[in-house]
């Protein structure tokens, strides 16, 4: 590296920085700064250095001035620096002094290729203080994406696209989708049954946006009360209302700028409320609650709801206006039973994460239990499937989940999933008796008495077939 002035300078500048008034102007300019400078000719001969320079170098500046680099600092490389026009940065430099510092040495250059200046620079007066800086700052460093680390976990985005299992068409698209969007900063409407995975695509989408060091903040907009919700939303300044914090509070939106916020169970949304979401999202600004100023925002925004929003739009529960403003990337996860495929191998990805969380060892699905699993349409979806493994996991004896772990509102659609060929009489009689015990206490609403009467078996002998087939 080296400096070119001479393609900005007309000849008379130049004339101008070769003057004896401006090398004293330069003096001037450099003489306070309290980082040492030094500037030769061609020649290497010292044509200006400043004070804190000379002081460490330990003579006056005057009779420093006129001089050969090498005759104040024998070790001094700037005759080899402008011979070889390159620059020497952040170079550890023994003066003859004894003391050692972390030097730049740089050559300004003419249009020609030849030198004109060295410019010279002190780092660190002393490598000490350098080594120091370097320590202090690796320290600082490590605290840094320390405190990135715990911030995320505690605002960031938990999941990101591989935590979402499945290969079928319809997740995969609905995954392609998520990472479209995930590269721009649309609002995106995730739509799907309970348990489908739509706050795993939010904090996926969060995750892989160029915003992942930010907040990735959620709010479920059905669980906090409908008069409470635009401070959760918006925050409140002090003394917006009885029972407000002295000092207000900040809201969701403002915890969420330069991030993503989250808006779960969007369709349960009150209409009141609607209305201010969409000024909000139009305006890209928010007003505390009591407030009197506006604080710009900048937050993707991810919504999503199990509801049918274009029925609620019809039906005058939903704002027209704010559908039209949240269905920008609108993703649809479809659910369980429309991608069937993908519950053997969610199965056995779920097996293996839960056996880590329980402590469980459960290696395999019976072909027969995993024929049930595959017939059941999984109105839960994959939230139902996770909890049925789990409740399977703690009921088996080895490392097989087999029917019986099964619970019962799942082998209702027992004739489908049964070949009965293979099957003992025993055997069938059994599931059949067990389906028929459950429907009863399905619809007596667990009443046993009701059940043994209904059944015509004494209550005991229905307390004991209730065990035999884990109905509890
Ligand atoms: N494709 C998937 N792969 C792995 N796990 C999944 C998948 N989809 C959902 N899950 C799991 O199912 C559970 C429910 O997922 P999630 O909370 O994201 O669903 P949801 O659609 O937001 O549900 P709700 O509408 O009830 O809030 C979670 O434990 C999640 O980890």
């Amino acid at each position: 590296m080296s400096l070119k002035v001479s393609n900005i300078l007309t000849t008379e500048e130049k004339e101008i920085i070769s003057s004896t008034a401006f090398i004293h102007t330069m003096e001037k300019i450099f003489d306070p700064i309290s980082v040492p400078i030094i500037l030769v000719d061609k020649d290497t001969r010292v044509i200006m250095i400043n004070k804190i320079f000379a002081d460490f170098l330990g003579y006056p500046k005057e009779e420093i001035v006129g001089k050969k680099v090498l005759e104040v600092d024998e070790y001094s490389r700037f005759p080899y620096v402008l011979k070889n026009k390159k620059s020497e940065i952040a170079w550890k430099h023994k003066f003859k002094n004894g003391k050692t510092a972390i030097v730049h040495r740089i050559p300004v250059l003419d249009e020609n290729n030849e030198v004109l200046y060295g410019f010279g620079l002190l780092l660190f007066q002393d490598v000490k203080e350098f080594k120091d800086i370097i320590e202090k700052n690796k320290l600082l460093e490590h605290a840094l994406s320390h405190a990135k680390k715990q911030l995320q976990k505690i605002n960031g985005a938990k999941y990101s696209w591989e935590h979402i299992l499945g290969n079928s068409v319809g997740i995969s698209e609905a995954i392609l989708m998520g990472k479209r969007a995930s590269k721009t900063k649309s609002t995106v409407l995730l739509l799907g049954e309970s348990g489908t995975g739509k706050e795993l695509f939010a904090h996926a989408i969060h995750h892989s946006s160029n915003r992942k060091h930010e907040r990735f903040i959620k709010i479920n907009c059905s669980a906090i009360p409908a008069d409470l919700l635009e401070s959760e939303l918006f925050g409140y300044e002090e003394g917006a209302f009885t029972g407000a914090k002295k000092d207000g509070k900040i809201g969701k939106f403002e915890l969420a700028n330069g991030g993503s916020i989250f808006l779960d169970e969007i369709g349960d949304m009150p209409l009141s409320m609607q209305s201010k979401l969409l000024r909000v999202l139009q305006e890209k600004e928010i007003e505390r609650v009591g407030g009197s100023h506006t604080i710009p925002l900048d937050v993707r925004v991810i919504a999503a709801t199990n509801k049918n929003l274009d029925d609620m739009v019809k039906e005058g529960s939903f704002r027209e206006d704010l559908f039209y403003r949240l269905n920008v990337m609108c993703i649809k996860i479809p659910p369980l039973r429309e991608r069937v495929q993908d519950i053997e191998p969610l199965t056995i990805k779920l097996l293996q994460k839960l056996s880590d969380e329980l402590g469980v060892y459960i290696k395999q699905v019976s072909s027969e239990a995993m024929a049930h699993l595959l017939n059941y349409d999984w109105p839960g979806n994959v939230r139902e499937l996770e909890n049925v493994l789990e409740r399977a996991m703690n009921l088996a004896d080895d490392d097989t989940i087999h029917t019986s772990h099964l619970p019962y509102n799942l082998l209702k659609n027992i004739e489908k999933a049964m070949n009965y060929k293979g099957q003992s009489l025993r055997e069938i009689v059994e599931h059949t008796e067990k389906e028929v015990i459950m429907k009863c206490l399905e619809d007596t609403n667990f009443n046993k008495a009701k059940v043994a009467s209904l059944l015509k078996i004494s209550r005991s002998s229905l307390y004991d077939k209730i065990e035999k087939y884990k109905l509890e």
